[in-house]
């Protein structure tokens, strides 16, 4: 897939998505250039992670528009699919690594899986990777030898092995204790602008990602209800955005799922 400079990185103009009848994404318009990273937050269920697997292509919008580098992907073939996904990295909840290969064989393993290389330049490129977050001196332990952080080090090490246009952060900081969020959340930043990458990232760590990002969006119930800068985010009057960024229990997102009347429940009244 040729670089496409002038485009957006990502485009995403008015796409709905439902898994049954339900909607879970409803008319979601994003834009993000090369270089930039947005936080994406959202109550539990608000349709982030379904959002992002529409844009790894594993699923396709009913309605709306996604384009990845100035092309289309809708209708995209499993080869043009295929494609995409390379210059996609991704690092999930856990970033789990395949615990029978050591530090080093994660990495290369992608770049093993998708290219023909002779060993000496994927052990170039392993140990990159490797310096790039900070555990050259690693490469040879296996995964149950390191602490959590260094763990999510290596999976996002292996994340951009293959030098990805477009990188999606699924919960990256989940299980880490502050400092290694620290450090793993200040690495994002430096090797996206390092790589000119462009980043989405989805999380419940509000305070951090608002350091992090250049661009917040907020999903509710599949839609988009407020966008901006960390700094405008924080000055929003928005209920809902209100609730969210100072982890308020009660609000628009109530704190009692619906039920009926308690006295009445408890046999209190008649
Ligand atoms: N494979 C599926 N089949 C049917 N419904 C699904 C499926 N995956 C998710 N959903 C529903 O779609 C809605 C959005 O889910 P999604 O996982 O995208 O939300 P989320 O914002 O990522 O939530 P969380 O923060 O809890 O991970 C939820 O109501 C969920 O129950």
């Amino acid at each position: 897939m040729p670089l496409r400079p002038s485009a957006p990185l990502l485009d995403l103009n008015d796409v709905s998505f439902s898994y049954g009848p339900t909607p879970v994404l409803q008319g979601v318009s994003l834009r993000l250039e090369r270089g930039q990273m947005i936080a994406l937050m959202g109550g539990s269920g608000s349709g982030k992670t379904t959002l992002l697997r529409l844009i790894g292509g594993q699923l396709q919008p009913s309605q709306g528009q996604i384009r990845f580098n100035g092309e289309s992907t809708l209708g995209f073939n499993h080869r043009q699919l295929y494609a995409m996904r390379k210059q996609i990295g991704m690092l999930f909840q856990f970033g789990a690594l395949f615990t029978d290969l050591s530090v080093y064989d994660n990495i290369a393993f992608p770049l093993r899986e998708h290219f023909d290389l002779p060993e000496v330049m994927v052990r170039d490129l392993v140990l990159m990777k490797l310096h790039a977050v900070g555990l050259r001196g690693a490469a040879r332990q296996m995964p149950h030898e390191l602490s959590g952080g260094m763990a999510r080090r290596v999976a996002l090490a292996r994340a951009i092995a293959l030098d990805p246009l477009l990188m999606l952060y699924d919960e990256p900081f989940t299980g880490l204790d502050p400092i290694s969020l620290g450090t793993v959340a200040k690495l994002i930043r430096e090797l996206n602008d390092a790589l000119g990458t462009g980043a989405i990232l989805v999380t419940h760590n509000v305070q951090e990602s608002l350091q992090l990002v250049d661009h917040v969006y907020f999903l509710s119930r599949g839609r988009i209800v407020a966008a901006g800068k960390p700094a405008d985010i924080l000055q929003e009057n928005d209920p809902f955005v209100h609730q969210f960024i100072h982890a308020e229990p009660d609000g628009p997102v109530p704190f009692h799922v619906p039920a009926g009347d308690y006295l009445s429940e408890l046999g209190l009244r008649p």
